[in-house]
């Protein structure tokens, strides 16, 4: 199957969402299906939320996913939900890595690692994050910290289409900073080479996701930057206005 490699923008909802904001859905749903750019778009619901979500968008171009798995596919793991519960719920895909759960639940590269191949076994893409925190940039130890993420999350195997990167620096997410257009440049210009050395063709085409901070008013800037085909975003996601005004900076950027 040819990957789909369009620009992605993907929402991420963390614990955030009751059954009124399936209205946002719906809105969504109904937005990206009128944007004049070719890109894919996605929102990651609370699992409580999933269901229904992806019932809402089933006759849109939006896609619906989840913001973790565990490892395994079924079992004494309470709490927890597995690749294929996700897809059995019609996700596509799934975030894992993400910086909150590697710090609230202390998941490891490895941890990391398992969840990317859950979400292959269960047929989702597996949307892989990494990010430094702000001592490792003060300390000059981004793209170190990043190479490391790289090789121990992705495991063997990933491609344009089971796989995207999402980096996200740690002291961006939620803070309304973000990095310099030239550092987001360096760090994504890095991670494609690293993605090249280790995957060859598929790692020229993997997506490479910029998260934390994006916002309707800094979209077009962050997301013209060199390397970077898309954005995982958080706050700005609730709310379809601004999810649909992130999705629009595809407009200018392809005009
Ligand atoms: O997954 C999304 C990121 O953590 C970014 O969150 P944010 O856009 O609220 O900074």
């Amino acid at each position: 199957m040819t990957p789909d490699v369009r620009p992605l923008v993907a929402g991420n909802w963390k614990m955030n969402g009751t059954r009124s904001s399936l209205d946002e859905i719906k809105a969504m749903a109904a937005g990206v299906d009128l944007l004049n750019c070719n890109i894919s778009t996605l929102i990651c619901p609370p699992v409580s939320l999933l269901y229904v979500a992806t019932a809402l968008a089933t006759d849109s171009a939006l896609e619906i996913g989840a913001q973790d798995c565990h490892a395994r596919a079924s079992g004494a793991h309470t709490g927890d939900i597995s690749a294929e519960m996700i897809a059995d719920c019609f996700g596509t895909h799934v975030i894992v890595g993400h910086s909150e759960r590697r710090t609230d639940h202390k998941e490891t590269d490895a941890d990391v690692r398992a969840k990317t191949e859950a979400a292959w076994r269960a047929g989702l893409v597996a949307i892989v994050c990494i990010g430094e925190t702000e001592a490792e940039r003060k300390g000059g130890k981004t793209l170190d910290v990043l190479r490391t993420q790289l090789v121990g999350s992705l495991p063997d195997g990933a491609t344009a289409e089971n796989t995207v990167i999402a980096y996200e620096p740690v002291w961006a997410i939620g803070t309304g900073l973000t990095p310099s257009t030239a550092d987001v440049e360096e760090a994504h210009a890095f991670m494609r080479a690293e993605l090249k050395s280790r995957f060859a063709g598929e790692g020229a085409k993997m997506r490479i996701l910029y998260g934390g901070s994006v916002k309707p008013n800094n979209a077009v800037e962050l997301l013209g930057v060199a390397n970077v085909d898309g954005a995982l975003v958080g706050g700005a996601s609730l709310k379809s206005a601004d999810f649909l005004a992130i999705c629009k900076a595809y407009e200018t950027l392809q005009a």
